[in-house]
């Protein structure tokens, strides 16, 4: 018994189904079950709710988010020995679990939950920052998930949530916190997996915000902070210049110091310089 549910424990089910992990995959499962829905729980209140996991593997996440009573799980693995496993929770509970053999990037949520749902993942570290980005650049504003509650590599967490004015604030920052709440909620040790990764893990949660912080055109501004921060340490009038001719004039506008580098601009000054750029 797990203790969650009635399923067998997570160790018999990699052995049985053969589940070697698999380093191409970012394969590092979390066995133990008590962990998994502490993580569950970690997403807050899913009653009711519609849930997409990417990347259930044997299933540790899943069983988390079934027990903590999601109304349904979307659970998206791109490794098809990780299916029977998943089939086995699947019957388990009836009618609440719908697996998708398939690469992640390439789903289109929307056609198959309905919104607002939550997004839980202990996410593979190879398309981790693509899936977040783009789930932080839908279309239209407020998004279909109201919240995401996602493992990364320690460092990229810590990207996720930097201040201005160190080394890990960069665009990954002002994405996320333009239109999100975005805090780590646990830190996870490298054995806590199997097989343990190099680093350790954190999970972040981020909760979207009914509008953006500041008001901006998210194209323009993913342009500027996109440029600021790929010369970053180049002074913003020369790392901007590609913007506009008239860039020193543009920053001075928007309170930001030509000479100040990416790094030291906060989502608000960002803000202003991307309405000053829009307003040509
Ligand atoms: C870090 S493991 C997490 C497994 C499981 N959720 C856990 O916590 O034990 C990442 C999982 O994502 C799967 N995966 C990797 N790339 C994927 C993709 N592009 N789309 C869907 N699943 C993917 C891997 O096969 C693996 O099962």
């Amino acid at each position: 018994m797990s203790g969650i549910d009635d399923l067998p424990p997570l160790r018999d089910v990699i052995a049985s189904h053969g589940l070697t992990a698999r380093k191409a995959l970012g394969q590092n499962f979390l066995l133990d079950l008590n962990l998994t829905a502490k993580i569950a729980r970690s997403a807050g209140n899913l009653s009711g709710k519609d849930v997409l996991e990417v990347g259930p593997g044997p299933g540790g996440l899943t069983r988390g988010l079934l027990a903590s009573g999601a109304r349904r799980v979307l659970a998206v693995e791109k490794d098809p020995r990780c299916l029977p496993a998943l089939a086995e929770i699947a019957a388990a509970y009836p009618g609440r679990l719908e697996v998708i053999s398939g690469d992640a990037l390439a789903l289109d949520p929307a056609e198959h939950l309905e919104p607002p749902y939550a997004i839980c993942a202990n996410l593979p570290y190879n398309v981790g920052t693509e899936l977040l980005v783009r789930w932080l650049t839908p279309p239209t504003w407020p998004p279909a998930w109201d919240r995401l509650t996602l493992m990364f590599q320690r460092e990229v967490a810590e990207r996720i949530v930097a201040q201005p004015g160190g080394k890990a604030y960069g665009r990954l920052a002002v994405l996320a916190q333009w239109r999100t709440e975005a805090q780590i909620v646990m830190h996870l040790s490298p054995q806590a997996f199997t097989p343990p990764p190099k680093v350790s893990s954190a999970v972040v949660r981020l909760d979207a915000l009914p509008e953006p912080r500041f008001p901006a055109d998210p194209k323009i501004l993913e342009r500027v902070v996109a440029m600021a921060f790929n010369q970053r340490r180049k002074m913003l009038r020369a790392a901007l210049k590609g913007l506009s001719p008239d860039i020193e004039d543009r920053l001075l506008a928007s309170g930001i110091k030509p000479t100040e580098r990416a790094e030291q601009v906060g989502i608000e000054a960002f803000c202003a310089l991307a309405r000053n750029v829009a307003a040509g």
